[in-house]
């Protein structure tokens, strides 16, 4: 694979886990743009926890989309570590997507005839693992997420604090570079919420994945290492 190592950044810095930099993006609306993100930067440290807490419709979604390859941004450069990925074909940011990133959403989307420990087992499969380890992997971050008790469940026989655990547990089994998380817990109430959050930290911050926690929760944010807010199409600190 041609991996696009980006010669602007100085030798003997470490890479950020994540980078945007001087990201455009405008969409059509009729016969006028709207220029939703107008040169927006951002690093994030291996390890750290970045909530992003923006008005609705100033481009959270956007902004993850875009860190998370499953968009091109007009224009502006992403790196994951040391890799620029804009200059990567579709099909290695596919791979890249696939093995270095974890996206959880604010509906769970894990496939409902498979059981939990099944669903944490499938991104690892897909990536080649075997059988037996991906299972092992499985049940250890199900315990981790307290759900040890639950992995012979299907989604349905799950309450939707358990549902998104298990989808936070699928997210991080390919021990992902980065963490994109999209108001994972807008659906649930205060107090599940606070708990989802508690057990996705721990796992967070045992495994050392970076964190881009997208959230209208302001108690939430406070508890993360710090937060960035969407203005004027820029990234600004809260
Ligand atoms: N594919 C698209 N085509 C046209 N407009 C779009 C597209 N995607 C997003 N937009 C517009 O860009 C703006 C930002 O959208 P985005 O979903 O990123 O906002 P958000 O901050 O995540 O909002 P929310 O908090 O409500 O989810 C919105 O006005 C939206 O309508």
């Amino acid at each position: 694979m041609n991996m696009a190592v980006d010669p602007r950044q100085t030798p003997g810095t470490a890479p950020a886990a994540l980078e945007l930099s001087g990201i455009t993006r405008s969409f059509d609306e009729g016969d006028r743009q709207l220029h939703i993100l107008r040169g927006a930067n951002l690093r994030i440290e291996p390890g750290e926890m970045v909530a992003l807490v923006a008005a609705s419709g100033t481009g959270k979604s956007t902004l993850l989309h875009i860190a998370g390859l499953l968009e091109r941004p007009d224009e502006g450069d992403v790196f994951l570590g040391p890799v620029n990925c804009s200059e990567l074909s579709d099909a290695e940011r596919t791979t890249i997507r696939r093995n270095d990133i974890g996206f959880v959403y604010q509906f769970h989307h894990l496939l409902p005839e498979f059981t939990a420990v099944e669903n944490v087992m499938m991104p690892q499969m897909i990536r080649g693992l075997p059988r037996k380890e991906a299972a092992n992997r499985a049940d250890e971050l199900l315990k981790y997420m307290r759900l040890g008790d639950r992995g012979s469940h299907r989604p349905s026989e799950l309450s939707g604090g358990e549902q998104q655990r298990v989808a936070v547990a699928r997210a991080v089994a390919n021990a992902p570079r980065i963490l994109l998380l999209d108001e994972p817990t807008g659906n649930l109430d205060p107090k599940t919420a606070s708990y989802v959050f508690e057990a996705l930290s721990a796992l967070v911050r045992a495994s050392g994945v970076a964190t881009l926690f997208a959230t209208h929760n302001l108690e939430l944010a406070g508890r993360m290492d710090r937060a960035i807010t969407l203005a004027d199409g820029q990234v600004k600190d809260l």
